[in-house]
């Protein structure tokens, strides 16, 4: 697939200080041909990054200009099932196999019944012999090569790749670079942004798109920068990596003034094989018409519209020729069946219920082989309710006592609020990463997703909050009777869904930092609220009233005391000669609660919890759509 820009801009709009905001790529224009391995360079803050983000489409606010794909302005849907985009931080699912890994890819991305390639590809990125390591106990280089091998299953035709050899040693860079190359080879267009690679690297890329300050400075085949360097007076010394020299000319902004009017902010492509550079920019060339055609005997045909699209083919063949299985490959991958076929099939390969089961297991082996945070929640869960049942062991019939039993019902909620709310703030961040990648990659849509990471998860946490209850319900006294052992099970449940919600909207949407800080204090205006709304509901406004009781803590509380007083709850002991609290209905009233139905508080905190997994659910849509 041939891919085109043209007069591309990026702005990013700052969330803080208002204005036009800052415009990070400048109209550049540039072609990236299918065959051909093409690194896009530029010193640090040139915008290589954001180049590829709006090029790959993971990027789609904000920009101006013209995408093309073969000539043909186009469509993103499509397109983003043609391309796959491998980020700089190695996201990979943890506490899988490697060859786990490749099958839960090869199920997503292949139709029911296909064949999976798994184990070819890992032989042929020499990761099979490591495919019962887990993921998160690779190298490097084997992580990069394992992420390669996730998107190679359905075998796109255009490859991203944000810095490849970041946090790579030499000889591992090389190695990345070659398989990188030898894909394109096979007839992919492979793009990937690096940081100032040694001659020896720079020498394997066949194509160099080189940005400073958001413009084009040099687009071109890697051995003609050299002479373009010294055609408008730049001379790279001898031994000099030209890679280095490149950048090290763009400190000066005259120089890129300079290079950037000469290459037309990359409207003009400099070649080694043309004797003489074109004269006229690339964009009229009218490259759209060359592309592949199969035939119904399944011929690969080229068509050519003019002399200047012979001289492409031309050099295509050239390269395939040098190998005759790689050129057969190139047949295969022929961009135009790859459309046709993938105009014919919808979106994703899977059912919204196949996402939802293949998501679902994946989730569950995840947790089940997480043995140190099961290990870590069950001690929490277990130690505080211990802790909790000893503060007022065998007090829930002492008349004498009432107010504490309340201290015991606000501190049981507050206990499900911040235990739930934290663990997804801290670990949400980093999993929106992935799923990013991997929802952005055509692997599965949001829905089933999020209708797995909601149900993966209910077995422990309701487990672990049935555990807590039951320690805290028996050591306190509290009298038994089935329906309000369930119902105090129940609301602690309810609150601890609720606190996850509110803990998955944050972590979706902030970063670990902001989120740690945003996480508790979320939790305050309920927490503050309820507070205000036992003491002083008689006494102020109806609307007011109103936004109070939909503090979640407030109905958890309420809730709580009702249930633990309530369902015919007989009076109390009294060892003191006058207990006023002694009778339960005496202690509702006071708290001007005894009109309330358990089953509203409990209707309104659920009605709570489905709105806050709703925003979490559209903070989720909003992270993968910018
Ligand atoms: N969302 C954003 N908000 C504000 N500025 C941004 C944003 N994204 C990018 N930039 C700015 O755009 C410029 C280009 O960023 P980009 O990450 O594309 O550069 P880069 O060439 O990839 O840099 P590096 O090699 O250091 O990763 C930088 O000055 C960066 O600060």
């Amino acid at each position: 697939m041939d891919l085109e820009f043209r007069n591309l801009t990026y702005t990013v709009q700052s969330r803080i200080a208002r204005g036009p905001g800052k415009q990070v790529i400048k109209g550049v224009s540039g072609r990236f041909m299918s065959g051909q391995l093409i690194a896009i360079m530029g010193p640090s803050g040139a915008g290589k990054s954001s180049l590829l983000n709006v090029i790959s489409g993971y990027k789609s606010g904000g920009i101006t200009g013209e995408l093309l794909v073969n000539g043909q302005t186009r469509d993103e849907q499509q397109f983003k099932r043609s391309s796959c985009y491998i980020t700089q931080e190695d996201l990979l699912q943890p506490l899988l196999t490697v060859r786990e890994a490749m099958d839960v890819a090869a199920k997503f991305k292949l139709p029911k019944g296909a064949k999976s390639p798994s184990e070819d590809i890992l032989q042929q990125l020499g990761l099979l012999e490591h495919q019962n390591t887990k993921t998160d106990q690779l190298s490097g280089g084997q992580k990069k090569r394992l992420a390669i091998a996730l998107e190679l299953v359905n075998n796109p035709p255009v490859f991203f790749l944000d810095e490849p050899t970041s946090g790579l040693d030499n000889v591992t860079t090389v190695q990345c670079i070659k398989l990188l190359k030898q894909l394109a080879r096979q007839g992919r267009t492979v793009v990937c942004t690096i940081h100032q690679p040694a001659a020896s690297l720079f020498e394997l890329f066949d194509q160099a798109y080189i940005l400073a300050d958001g413009r084009c400075i040099y687009q071109g085949d890697t051995d003609a920068m050299v002479p373009h360097l010294q055609s408008v007076g730049l001379t790279c010394p001898r031994h000099h990596n030209p890679a280095d020299f490149i950048i090290e000319v763009t400190e000066s902004s005259q120089n890129i003034q300079l290079l950037c009017d000469e290459i037309l902010n990359g409207k003009m492509y400099k070649s080694a094989k043309f004797d003489t550079v074109p004269s006229e920019p690339i964009n009229n060339m009218h490259l759209k018409v060359c592309y592949q055609t199969e035939d119904e005997s399944g011929e690969t045909e080229i068509v050519l519209s003019n002399e200047k699209c012979t001289y492409q083919v031309k050099q295509y063949n050239e390269v395939s020729n040098s190998t005759t299985s790689l050129s057969q490959m190139s047949r295969d991958d022929s961009s135009l069946a790859w459309m046709k076929i993938q105009k014919t099939t919808c979106r994703y390969p899977t059912t919204f219920f196949q996402q939802f089961s293949i998501l679902l297991v994946r989730m569950m082996v995840q947790i089940s082989r997480n043995r140190q945070a099961l290990w870590i929640q069950t001690v929490h869960h277990v130690m505080c309710a211990i802790l909790v049942g000893l503060c007022f062991f065998g007090t829930a019939n002492d008349g004498t006592q009432m107010f504490n039993h309340l201290k015991m019902c606000v501190g049981l909620v507050i206990f499900f609020a911040y235990t739930q709310i934290m663990v997804p703030v801290l670990v949400y961040p980093q999993e929106v990463k992935l799923v990013k990648k991997e929802h952005f990659n055509g692997w599965y849509s949001l829905p089933p997703y999020y209708a797995a990471l909601t149900v993966s998860k209910l077995p422990v946490q309701l487990t672990l909050n049935m555990v807590f209850c039951t320690i805290v319900f028996f050591m306190v006294g509290v009298p038994f009777d089935v329906t309000r052992f369930i119902v105090f099970c129940v609301i602690g449940n309810v609150v601890s869904l609720v606190s996850e919600g509110i803990g998955m909207a944050i972590g979706s949407v902030f970063s670990v930092r902001n989120g740690c800080a945003i996480g508790p204090a979320a939790i305050a205006p309920f927490l503050g609220l309820a507070i205000y709304g036992f003491d002083f509901a008689h006494k102020i406004p109806l609307i007011m009233n109103i936004i109070m009781k939909t503090s979640f803590i407030r109905c958890g509380v309420v809730a709580m005391i009702l249930t633990v007083f309530g369902f015919g709850r007989k009076s109390l002991d009294c060892k003191d000669m006058y207990c006023h609290f002694a009778k339960p209905d005496v202690l509702l009233k006071y708290l001007d609660i005894e009109n309330s139905s358990v089953w509203f508080e409990i209707l309104i905190m659920v009605s709570i919890m489905v709105a806050v997994r709703f925003l979490c659910y559209m903070g989720l849509r909003y992270r993968f759509a910018t």
